[in-house]
């Protein structure tokens, strides 16, 4: 069975598959999630150094944006998730920022890596839990 991708309510299923296409193997780097509500894969570069350079890039990024990925590090790789949390679902914005990792990684001399990294991605669970409680709608007092 492959997984389907599922699209936040407020991005119209035409455009968003369009817009996700390239982005998905083979013809982008990016997989689904499980659970088909984002887009991950790891960013390897040639030391942390750079890596961290690359996720320091990312991270004002995700500001201008109001927007912040699941990700972890370990060394010279980043794994990054993306997925909206309200509403929940891809978004036009993930899509925004998948397009912008590849783009500075490619500036930053990205190197080919292995696949999905169990590994990573299990931090990016695990960090999931604790940083669980956001993006949920404030209620009023
Ligand atoms: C109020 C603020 O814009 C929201 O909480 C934003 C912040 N960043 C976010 N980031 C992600 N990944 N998903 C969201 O739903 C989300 N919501």
């Amino acid at each position: 069975m492959t997984t389907q991708p599922i699209f936040a309510s407020n991005y119209p299923p035409t455009e968003a598959t369009a817009a996700l296409a390239p982005l998905l193997k083979p013809t982008g780097k990016w997989s689904l999630t499980p659970n088909g509500q984002g887009i991950e894969r790891p960013f390897k570069f040639k030391g942390f150094k750079k890596c961290w350079e690359f996720m320091n890039t990312v991270a004002p990024e995700c500001t201008k944006q109001k927007h912040h990925p699941e990700w972890s590090n370990v060394y010279n790789t980043a794994y990054i998730r993306w997925t909206t949390h309200s509403p929940p679902g891809i978004s036009g914005k993930d899509v925004v920022m998948a397009r912008f990792c590849d783009e500075v990684a490619r500036e930053m001399g990205e190197v080919e890596s292995v696949d999905v990294q169990d590994v990573e991605r299990e931090l990016v669970e695990r960090v999931g839990v604790e940083g669980g409680d956001c993006c949920v709608p404030k209620k009023k007092s």
